[in-house]
């Protein structure tokens, strides 16, 4: 399943060592410390895959009990950061109000670290991160969108996945909602060394605190070749009314050598396993909703590509139209990404410093050998 993989983008080279994740591994494909992505999709809660990832093993039920509730009572914004947030203009990309809240954050409540006791409060700041990434955006977008200032506590929803919805929607979602929106945070929690996960265990190499590498992350993440490929498949997708007319489209991109978004991998070569989890997904919210062709769109799309170019989906294509079929605002797509992976981004910092050395590569130079100097008058 894993590709040859040679070339630019360090693609093909171990950077380091890791016990949290597999990709492409021939017989394991994707796995969080040991479990199949399939398993962890079909019986798990996000709330046991972020603690799996974070403190290293599946709880039990009164170990996730225990961290549920400690994530809700975690949930509240400070009034600083909700006043900074609200200024924050309503055109700003929800990405960056994620990065700015994640950094202001740091401000308020910084990482807990001395020299007796290096970093003894990551735990503490990752599971504050994983209780209020969600209320930042979502305080932000309901603020200079609708108008109102919510109440990020939300006591009464106990799953993260129900909670972002309810503060999108004022409402609970129903358990079909929850349900997906769970799976998809569990399938976008962790992924290895992808761009973004790299970023935050190369800060985490200085021995940068928590709320830096998190922020660095969000803006790798932010990119549509990463994370806001998502987004960038809707928008695609969105003006198509038919799957003909989606072909057609598709063809004309092709021929003009265009990046068709949510399609190929770096690691993989023949398929993403999570993506046939979301499909499925898609297509039951696609039922649900009475959808006549944003569901057939995408099929025809995933079955051109493949036949065209033997490319295939990735997580972030069917991702797409299932959260479309929620609801979910465009602009809100990758910020659920980064809901999801700052489980994982945690993890690796985590791990990063327990065995740490700085990640400094080299490079091969390709300027000139010798320049010689020449007065600031004397250039032409
Ligand atoms: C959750 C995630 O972050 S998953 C990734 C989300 N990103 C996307 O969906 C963006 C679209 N996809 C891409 O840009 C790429 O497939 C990446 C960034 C994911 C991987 O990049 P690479 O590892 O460099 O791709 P790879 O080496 O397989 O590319 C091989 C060829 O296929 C082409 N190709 C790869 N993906 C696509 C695509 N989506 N559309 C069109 N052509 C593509 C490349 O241009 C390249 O052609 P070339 O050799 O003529 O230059
Ligand atoms: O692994 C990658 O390069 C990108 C990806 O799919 C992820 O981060 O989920």
């Amino acid at each position: 399943m894993a590709k040859v993989l040679s070339g630019a983008g360090l693609r093909g080279q171990s950077a380091g060592e890791t016990a949290l994740c597999t990709v492409g591994k021939a017989a394991a494909g994707l796995t969080y410390r040991g479990y199949d992505i399939d398993v962890l999709a079909e019986h798990a809660s996000f709330e046991e895959v972020a603690y799996l990832l974070l403190y290293g093993a599946l709880p039990n039920r009164v170990q996730l009990q225990d961290y549920e509730h400690k994530l809700m009572q975690l949930r509240s914004l400070p009034e600083p950061l909700k006043a900074a947030l609200e200024l924050i203009p309503k055109d700003a990309h929800p990405m960056d109000v994620m990065r700015t809240g994640c950094s202001f954050l740091g401000n308020l409540e910084p990482e807990q670290s001395s020299e007796q006791q290096p970093f003894s409060g990551q735990l503490a700041s990752a599971d504050r991160l994983i209780a209020t990434l969600p209320a930042m955006v979502l305080y932000w977008y309901r603020f200079t969108h609708d108008g109102v200032r919510i109440d990020t506590q939300n006591s009464h929803v106990a799953s993260l996945a129900g909670h972002f919805l309810t503060m999108l929607h004022d409402e609970e979602p129903s358990a079909l909602h929850t349900q997906v929106m769970n799976v998809s945070l569990i399938l976008y929690a962790e992924h290895e060394f992808n761009a973004s996960t790299f970023t935050a265990r190369v800060c985490a190499s200085t021995l940068s605190d928590m709320h830096s590498c998190v922020t660095g992350a969000i803006g790798s993440l932010r990119g549509p070749l990463h994370g806001g490929a998502n987004e960038a498949a809707m928008e695609m997708i969105e003006p198509w009314q038919s799957a003909d007319e989606a072909e057609a489209a598709l063809l004309t991109k092709l021929a003009n050598k265009e990046k068709v978004m949510g399609f190929g991998h770096a690691i993989y070569s023949e398929r993403d396993p999570r993506n046939d989890i979301i499909k499925k997904w898609s297509k039951k919210l696609s039922e649900e909703t009475g959808d006549d062709h944003l569901y057939s769109v995408s099929e025809r799309c995933e079955a051109v590509m493949w036949r065209e170019k033997k490319l295939f989906c990735n997580a972030d294509f069917f991702h797409a139209s299932a959260y479309r079929f929620m609801g979910i605002p465009t602009k809100l797509f990758t910020p659920i990404f980064v809901c999801s992976r700052i489980t994982g981004w945690a993890a690796h910092v985590m791990e990063q410093r327990a065995n740490n050395r700085i990640i400094r590569p080299s490079a091969d130079y390709t300027g000139p050998d010798h320049a010689e100097w020449v007065a600031i008058d004397d250039r032409p």
